[in-house]
């Protein structure tokens, strides 16, 4: 496979080159079928698009998915790498495309392959990374124009280098990253010796975990789930970028119509949820409850939006502490668990589901404990910002910019929490303690504060 991004070890810098038109047209290389392009003028573009986008748009009007008469959609280059180009107006909730199931990528089409009965076992994700893996290695796959039309890789830390990544260093993105990654290749090893190896004729092409990272990356970057209910690959559809302008997120539906010259199929159909006016990208929301790390484990790209900064708390309560299973099982009561994540955002107060859960895991610690992790000096030491300076210098390439923008957006993050629980260290003598309030509530402390040996109102009067 090759690399979209080159490695100089004099001039770590380089590591960090932005994805140049240049770049993208080199990774989409791909067979160009000899279909006439005729009706499809309205491919041209400046600089042309890749052969393999103009094939797969091709092959998308002989399937019946676009007309090229009606679609209001073009592919253009676009700051996003591809995108899509309204050809005319585009209304607000105005569905845009329609891809028939047939077209999709999911586990139904993974067991309908000729590798489906080995698949059963495995989660909906590792299914359809080891059939797009095996696809992408065909020369001959069915599926041979809409691989071709995928990127090598994006931005995303999941590809990044090990250089890359000790820029990560001290930031949750980079244990997301790593366990993300370790997960991965755990069930790419075991498919491996499982499924790959048993089945040589059937994986003709040796598969790397590299390749399966490929997948994995795909999927996560362009897989749609909310409404299919499993998780698919939507060619096409996955054309389509993200903005932060975009506030809602009821883009898609899906309805039963026609699917092609002679064919009803159930369809995916995405809307604009804005009028979108003639020569402008159409976008969606990739989620507005994701924080700036997560779009950049996801997608490879950060928004310069301090409300996307956030700092990812991981909470547990240890199997060692005499209350465990009291203190889990009020949690999961509360739909969280023994370890629980709780998101900050710059900007917004800490939530008050992570408070009950600290004051939950901590009930008969001191607050000291409760809180000393957040201030403990080894975080702080570094919650300086010299980040913001390289961003004022600019100029940093396409994923230093992203981890320096992750990396100070936690900083913030954490600066603002530590100011917040000062604040409620100084207010801590005025708040009643859950075993005073109980004691009340059961009569055996009064209002201000005195002590009966029983129940107040059983304490005879003098
Ligand atoms: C669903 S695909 C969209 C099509 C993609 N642009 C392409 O060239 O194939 C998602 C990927 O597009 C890119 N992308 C989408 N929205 C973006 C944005 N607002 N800023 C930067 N990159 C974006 C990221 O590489 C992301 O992983």
């Amino acid at each position: 496979m090759s690399t979209l991004f080159s490695f100089s070890p004099r001039s770590p810098h380089n590591a960090f080159l932005p994805l140049t038109r240049q770049r993208l047209r080199q990774r989409r290389g791909g067979l160009l079928v000899r279909f006439s392009l005729a009706s499809l003028d309205f491919l041209d573009s400046d600089p042309p698009l890749p052969p393999a986008v103009q094939t797969f748009w091709k092959w998308m009007t002989e399937e019946g998915v676009i007309s090229s008469s009606t679609c209001p959609l073009k592919p253009a280059y676009v700051p996003e790498g591809l995108g899509l180009i309204a050809r005319r107006d585009i209304a607000e909730d105005e569905i845009i495309l329609r891809v028939p199931r047939r077209l999709w990528v999911n586990p139904d089409t993974v067991a309908a392959s000729e590798i489906g009965y080995l698949c059963t076992d495995l989660k909906p994700w590792a299914q359809v990374s080891l059939f797009l893996t095996r696809e992408r290695l065909r020369p001959n796959s069915s599926w041979r124009f809409y691989i071709d039309i995928l990127p090598e890789k994006t931005n995303s830390t999941i590809y990044w280098s090990e250089e890359e990544l000790a820029e990560l260093k001290g930031t949750l993105l980079l244990r997301m990253t790593k366990e993300m990654k370790e997960y991965v290749k755990s069930e790419f090893l075991k498919i491996e010796q499982e499924i790959i190896r048993p089945n040589k004729e059937l994986f003709p092409s040796s598969i790397t975990l590299d390749d399966f990272y490929w997948a994995f990356g795909m999927i996560r970057s362009r897989a749609f789930s909310r409404l299919t209910g499993q998780l698919a690959m939507l060619p096409l559809v996955d054309f389509i970028n993200h903005s932060s302008k975009i506030t809602r997120e009821d883009n898609a539906e899906e309805m039963n119509g026609p699917a092609g010259l002679f064919s009803w199929d159930l369809l995916f159909c995405l809307k604009s949820t804005i009028p979108v006016k003639e020569g402008e990208q159409v976008f969606i929301q990739y989620g507005l409850k994701k924080n700036n790390a997560d779009l950049a484990l996801y997608y490879g790209f950060v928004e310069r939006n301090s409300a996307r900064d956030a700092y990812t708390f991981t909470f547990s309560i240890p199997e060692s502490d005499p209350y465990y299973g009291d203190k889990v099982e009020i949690a999961k009561e509360n739909d969280l668990d023994e370890t629980a994540y709780f998101d900050v955002f710059m900007d917004r107060p800490i939530t008050q589901a992570m408070l009950q859960y600290l004051r939950v895991a901590a009930i008969q610690q001191t607050d000291a404990f409760l809180l000393e992790p957040v201030f403990k000096s080894s975080i702080w030491a570094t919650v300086e910002l010299p980040d913001q300076k390289l961003l004022e210098v600019g100029n940093l390439g396409e994923r230093l910019d992203i981890a320096v923008r992750v990396r100070l957006g936690g900083k913030l993050v954490l600066q603002q929490i530590q100011l917040e629980f000062k604040e409620r260290q100084l207010k801590l003598d005025a708040f009643e303690y859950y075993q005073e309030r109980r004691f009340k509530e059961l009569g055996l402390v009064g209002d201000i504060g005195e002590i009966y040996c029983q129940p107040k109102d059983s304490v005879p009067s003098v």
